[in-house]
């Protein structure tokens, strides 16, 4: 008996095409990420990997994306769960920052801490940035220990009561589960899965709009280490492009 996981980044923001960071800031999708969620939903349909329901964060180019994917693949009807716990990470005061900008004002090194370490945020965002979700309704009962910034451990500790409590009952269960969901929230899910270490997890980034399948045993274990992407050509040109952002 095994469980069927599928992870799906949501496809191309407008502001991952203006090359900003986004964090909880809730872009919409281009036509181009439009486009990635249908295919992704028909990669989903000719693999006969049809969701029984449907996980997802707050923001909207997720739940954009796998409204798009559900209906390529006929399943629009199948039940949704939402979280904030799913949202992408908080990027604190880089949130609306151009990323070539500030690795040329940072440097390398500085920029990559903020972007892959495991355990350092960037500087908090002020409550009264236009880019801050403080007050907003969907997080009210976050009330004061909404984030300002976060860091890839963050996102995991409070991604982790989700997946026990909402993801895992529905695998145990023996449905489909589609998560889809953001570049650094699905890499604390895919570090936690696979064991990945603190240091390795930098080196992992996961493209727009591509689905990544999970077979996992009854431990919750990976049968095949790192799942499979339904498109591995288109997978592994689009992790080179997520790799290499803020450089060109
Ligand atoms: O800006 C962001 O929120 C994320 C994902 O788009 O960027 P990065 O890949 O640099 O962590």
């Amino acid at each position: 008996m095994t469980y069927t996981l599928i992870l799906l980044r949501h496809g191309q923001s407008e502001w991952n095409e203006k090359n900003l960071f986004t964090g909880w800031y809730d872009v919409t999708l281009t036509e181009q990420g439009r486009k990635e969620a249908v295919r992704g939903g028909e990669l989903l349909a000719e693999e006969g990997l049809l969701p029984d329901i449907l996980h997802t964060s707050l923001l909207k180019r997720a739940i954009i994306t796998a409204n798009l994917a559900l209906e390529a693949a006929d399943r629009s009807w199948i039940p949704v769960k939402r979280s904030w716990r799913l949202n992408e990470r908080h990027y604190g005061a880089l949130q609306g920052k151009d990323k070539a900008q500030t690795l040329a004002e940072y440097g390398e090194e500085q920029f990559m801490e903020w972007r892959r370490s495991y355990d350092t945020p960037p500087p908090p965002l002020a409550d009264d940035s236009e880019f801050s979700q403080i007050g907003d309704p969907r997080y009210a009962e976050l009330g004061d220990d909404a984030p300002r910034t976060e860091c890839l451990k963050d996102v995991l500790i409070r991604l982790l009561p989700y997946w026990e409590d909402q993801v895992k009952p529905d695998l145990a269960a023996g449905k489909t589960v589609l998560v889809a969901a953001h570049g650094n929230s699905l890499r604390a899910l895919v570090k936690h899965l696979d064991g990945i270490s603190d240091a390795d997890i930098a080196g992992l980034n996961i493209p727009t709009g591509i689905p990544l399948v999970y077979e996992l045993d009854e431990d919750f274990k990976p049968v095949v280490p790192g799942g499979k992407y339904l498109d591995t050509a288109a997978a592994a040109e689009a992790i080179k492009a997520v790799a290499n952002q803020g450089r060109h």
